[in-house]
């Protein structure tokens, strides 16, 4: 049998599960990242420690990539809501942090149970709404992994800024989350229409379109005119906006918090 799932290591307890976690991501590896060794875990974040005891260092950069070193590391990722500085209402931000796991000197069953502390991570992450009697919660959706994406940009929406919204927020989100995908760029009007019309949509696990409102409506009207239309448009859509309006995607986002 699988060892049970591990608690959430601190600082995750001390976060709240509903909008705190819900775009966490991670990775593991056996070197640290070089990007944020600022918070690196120096106690092995045991399954039966409390988590009050789990210490974290600042000696940023003490440590190196190194043979010698058994330990495995993973990133957590996340996107927490917090007060903007000097300006009034929140805004998600990015918080990264890298815990090294040592238990054992056996490199590989620290990588495995780093994988396991990353599992519960991701578990722990998935959207949950309290339900009213307060005793179970229901989950609202389950991204399936591997989830593979095929991204369809109008460079032109908008201010023609949808491409450099794609590369400056989306494209790093993407690869934190390790979500492969596939950029496609539209050349021309009705050219994601025909794309969705003929696409094999077994290749995708969803379709996201970062745009205004008219490059959603193509892709709908490409699945639709499809033989297998009635499969075909079950096909799970995101939207990302990129047009001047984003009705739809304020509408949406609006709902969902
Ligand atoms: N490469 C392209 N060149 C010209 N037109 C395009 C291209 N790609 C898509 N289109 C067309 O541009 C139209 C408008 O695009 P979109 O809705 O994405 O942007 P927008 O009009 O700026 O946004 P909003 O709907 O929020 O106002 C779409 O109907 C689509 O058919």
């Amino acid at each position: 049998r699988a060892p049970p799932a591990p608690s959430l290591p601190f600082p995750f307890q001390s976060l709240g599960r509903d909008s705190e976690l819900e775009s966490c991501c991670y990775h593991t590896q056996r070197v640290p990242q070089q990007a944020d060794r600022s918070r690196v875990c120096t106690a092995p974040p045991s399954a039966h420690r409390p988590a009050g005891r789990v210490a974290l260092s600042a000696r940023d950069g003490e440590r190196r990539p190194d043979s010698a070193d058994v330990g495995a590391y993973f990133t957590a990722y996340f996107y927490p809501f917090k007060r903007r500085w000097m300006s009034a209402g929140v805004a998600r931000q990015r918080v990264e942090q890298c815990f090294r796991v040592a238990l054992v000197q056996d490199p590989l069953a620290n990588l495995q149970e780093a994988e396991r502390w990353a599992r519960a991570i991701r578990d722990a992450s998935v959207l949950r709404a309290p339900r009213r009697d307060g005793e179970h919660c229901m989950v609202y959706a389950e991204v399936r992994r591997p989830c593979r994406v095929m991204i369809l940009v109008n460079p032109h929406s908008g201010r023609g800024q949808a491409l450099q919204l794609f590369t400056g927020h989306i494209q790093g989100m993407l690869t934190e989350a390790a979500v492969p995908y596939t950029l496609v760029i539209t050349e021309h009007q009705n050219h994601a229409r025909e794309l969705v019309r003929k696409a094999d949509l077994s290749q995708w696990d969803a379709l996201v379109i970062m745009s205004g409102d008219g490059l959603l409506f193509e892709v709908i009207n490409g699945l639709m005119e499809r033989e297998d239309w009635q499969e075909a448009i079950q096909t799970p859509l995101g939207i990302l906006p990129g047009g001047s309006g984003n009705a739809l995607a304020a509408s949406v986002h609006h709902y969902s918090q």
